[in-house]
C-alpha cells in the first residue's frame, strides 16, 4: 500500500458510472455516539437526485446494518450493503435478509460490557459483528482491543479484529466491502459502468483495491497515512461538494452541454 499524502482530487466522472458510498466519516461527520449523527434534508435530496441520475447505480457500502441506515436516512431507501457486505439490498425496494447474532457473540458482548463497565463505552451488537465504541472514552480503547483480541482465541475460526481510532470491531472474515462492491457490479443496474467509491477508513481499503482492479475511481476522505485509494478529498464537506458537482456535471452531459 503506498504512502500517499498528496493524492489528487478525483476528476468529475465521464461516461456511465456507478457510485458506492461509505457513510460515517464520508457523508456524515462523526459524532460521539452512532445514533447522534445528523442526516440533513439536503443530503437526502442530493442522494435521491444522484440515484435517479445514475438510473439506480448507487449503493451505500457501510459497516452499519441496513436497518440502522434506513432509520437514519428515512424516508429515503437506497440500495445498500450493510455490515461490511454481510447484508445486501440489491434492488431499491428489495428484501434484506438480516444477519442473526450467534450465541457466542451475544455472550461475548455481555462479558465485555461487564468488564469495561463504563457508560461512555457503547457496545453495538450488529448480528454477527460486535463493535466496541470508545470515542467518548478514548482511554478504554486499548483495553477494549485487548479484550476482543483475547476473545478471538476462544471463538470458532473465521473471525477477525478491525481496530480503529475510536473503537474496535470483531467480525466474520467474509465481511469485506470489496466483495460487496463486486456483488453490486454484477447487477444489471451497475454492470458496464465505471465504479466510483468514496470511503474514509481502514475498512474501506479493501473496497479501494477492488475498485482499482476494475479501473474505477477510489477516493479516500481525509487520508492520514497509507491508502490504496488513488484520489483524496479533505473531509466530509469536500466530499459532499464533489458529489454535488458530479451530479450537476452529469446533468449537463446528458443534456449535451459537456464535451466528452
Ligand atoms: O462503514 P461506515 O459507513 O463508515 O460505518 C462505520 C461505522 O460507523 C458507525 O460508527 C462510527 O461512527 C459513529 C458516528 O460518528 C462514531 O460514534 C463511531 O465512533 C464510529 O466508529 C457505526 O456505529 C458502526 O456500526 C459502523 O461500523
Ligand atoms: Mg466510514
Amino acid at each position: 500500500m503506498p504512502v500517499s499524502p498528496n493524492l489528487p482530487a478525483p476528476a468529475l466522472p465521464q461516461g456511465p458510472w456507478a457510485l458506492f458510498l461509505d457513510i460515517d466519516g464520508t457523508l456524515l461527520e462523526h459524532a460521539a455516539h452512532p445514533d447522534a449523527v445528523v442526516v440533513g434534508d439536503e443530503l437526502r435530496a442530493l442522494l435521491a437526485s444522484l440515484e435517479a441520475r445514475l438510473d439506480g447505480a448507487l449503493a451505500f457500502i457501510t459497516g452499519r446494518s441496513i436497518a440502522a441506515v434506513d432509520n437514519l436516512f428515512q424516508p429515503l431507501r437506497l440500495r445498500a450493503a450493510g455490515l461490511y457486505g454481510l447484508e445486501h439490498r440489491l434492488a431499491r425496494d428489495g428484501p434484506v435478509e438480516a444477519a442473526g447474532e450467534p450465541a457466542d457473540i451475544a455472550a461475548l458482548a455481555q462479558e465485555i460490557e461487564a468488564e469495561l463497565d463504563n457508560a461512555d463505552v457503547y457496545i453495538e451488537r450488529k448480528g454477527p459483528i460486535l463493535a466496541i465504541h470508545t470515542r467518548a472514552a478514548p482511554h478504554l480503547l486499548r483495553r477494549a482491543t485487548q479484550l476482543v483480541e483475547q476473545a478471538l482465541g476462544r471463538l470458532p475460526a473465521g473471525y477477525r479484529v478491525l481496530a480503529g481510532n475510536a473503537g474496535v470491531e470483531l467480525m466474520p472474515l467474509e465481511a469485506a466491502k470489496g466483495a460487496a462492491i463486486r456483488r453490486f457490479m454484477e447487477e444489471s443496474a451497475f454492470s458496464g459502468r465505471r465504479p466510483v467509491f468514496l470511503g474514509d477508513d481502514t475498512s474501506d481499503e479493501n473496497g479501494f483495491e477492488v475498485v482499482n482492479e476494475m479501473d474505477g475511481v477510489s477516493v479516500r476522505i481525509k487520508p492520514r497515512g497509507p491508502t490504496a485509494a488513488r484520489h483524496a478529498l479533505a473531509g466530509v464537506e469536500e466530499a459532499l461538494v464533489w458529489l454535488d458537482a458530479a451530479n450537476h456535471s452529469n446533468a449537463e452531459k446528458s443534456a449535451g452541454l459537456v464535451a466528452t
